[in-house]
């Protein structure tokens, strides 16, 4: 019997319009093969949405999103929208979702691909094993706390405020605790504690809640300290988890380890199984409409889908393996292609990884909880 799942798909505006559609044909071909009858169904969100509807979160949008079990998002924004109003930006479609699914705990993995040791700017001995796991908390910090502008004379004054409460520390650092678990036992908690009051809360808090974990290693560091440190030491980070902003900002960073802000998928969670898969990186306004967008990383994200989702981890693994062969086998969209290789185009590489998939056989020498 088929499995029926119905999956929301927010293409979005930019590149999102071109990589999403990959990662479709990749759900739907994963689909065949493993068992399942998905329904799916696509709406507005972003600047497309405000173009169209006059909002950048329409409530048909909100409610298809409600009644999925999973939803699929390109990427949203564009300079055709940069001046707009607050409630009338793109991103504030973002906070909507995120926020109004309670999807506080953002996965963002970045691991070294086999063949692209030299895509990355850093030496390939620096690069060798990496595997971190960004945990990023969504839902709150100076994103959502309130902020304002004031008018006065001698010049405006605009006010943004971080708040966080201790039960929104609390369950994003359980949930990298038990990720560690499945992983190297090792969580850095990421704060600026030297200057802010929530982050001296959030180190209290990651020291109370890591007596329950006495079989996972907890460091502290420094969001300036780590930065450095992703790029120097690589390899010493497993789980890494931290507030909102600093999340963001180290893994964009960490895409720099893997050769391609193109390779970095997400998931977004909160108790239950629906989840928001989108990749890492924007809509690239650079790049879009000329079909060379890296689809990898919506991709993955289809492969988290599988995984946290649906629960289905050798579906998940078949995609993950899939990527992994094209990429060995030398598959390079532009971002990723040195100047003597022929770059594939957003739509060759993502048949390629359904051609792989196709000829797909368990592997039962990879570990299951090594991924994430
Ligand atoms: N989740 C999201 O929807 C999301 C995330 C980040 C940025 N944005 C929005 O996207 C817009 C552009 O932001 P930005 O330029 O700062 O960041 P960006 O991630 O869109 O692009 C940064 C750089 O990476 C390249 N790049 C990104 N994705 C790529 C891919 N798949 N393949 C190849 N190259 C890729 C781009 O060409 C660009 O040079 C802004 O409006 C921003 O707010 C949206
Ligand atoms: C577009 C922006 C609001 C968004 C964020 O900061 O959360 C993006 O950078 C991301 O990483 O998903
Ligand atoms: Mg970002």
């Amino acid at each position: 019997m088929a499995k029926t799942k119905k999956v929301a798909v927010l293409p979005g505006d930019g590149i999102g319009l071109e990589i999403v559609e990959e990662g479709v044909k990749v759900l739907k071909q994963a689909g065949e093969q493993f068992g399942y009858h998905f329904e799916v169904e696509h709406a507005l969100i972003g600047g497309g949405a405000i173009d169209r509807l006059g909002t950048p979160f329409p409530e048909a949008t909100n409610q298809l999103c409600r009644e999925s079990d999973a939803v699929l998002l390109g990427a949203v924004g564009g300079p055709k929208w940069d001046q707009n109003p607050p409630e009338l930006r793109p991103e504030k479609a973002l906070f909507d979702l995120r926020q109004g699914l309670g999807l506080y705990a953002n996965l963002r993995p970045a691991s070294l691909f086999p063949g692209l040791e030299g895509s990355s700017t850093l030496r390939s001995e620096v690069l060798k094993d990496v595997d971190l796991l960004v945990v990023r908390e969504l839902t709150g910090g100076i994103y959502f706390g309130d902020k304002w502008t004031e008018e006065k004379e001698g010049g405006a004054t605009a006010t943004d405020t971080l708040v966080y409460h201790e039960y929104e520390i609390e369950r994003i650092l359980r949930r990298a605790f038990e990720l560690a678990r499945g992983r190297r036992r090792k969580v850095t908690s990421v704060d600026k504690a030297n200057v802010l009051e929530s982050s001296r809360l959030w180190r209290k808090v990651a020291k109370r809640v890591a007596k329950d974990y006495p079989d996972v290693e907890l460091e502290h560091m420094l969001v300036d300290n780590c930065a450095m440190q992703i790029i120097r030491r690589p390899k010493d980070f497993d789980v890494i988890v931290t507030e909102n902003m600093f999340g963001d900002i180290l893994s964009d960073e960490a895409a720099i380890l893997t050769g391609s802000i193109g390779l970095l998928p997400s998931a977004s969670l909160g108790e239950g199984s629906r989840g928001l898969y989108e990749p890492v990186h924007g809509s690239a306004p650079d790049i879009a409409g000329q079909g060379v967008a890296n689809p990898a990383a919506t991709i993955l994200s289809v492969a988290m889908m599988f995984r946290h989702s649906f629960h289905d981890e050798e579906a998940a693994r078949a995609i993950e393996q899939s990527v992994r062969q094209v990429l060995a086998e030398g598959a390079r969209t532009a971002d990723l292609a040195t100047s003597d290789e022929l770059a594939l185009s957003t739509d060759q590489f993502g048949d390629w990884v359904v051609e792989v998939l196709k000829q797909h056989n368990p592997d039962p020498s990879v570990p299951i909880d090594m991924m994430v």
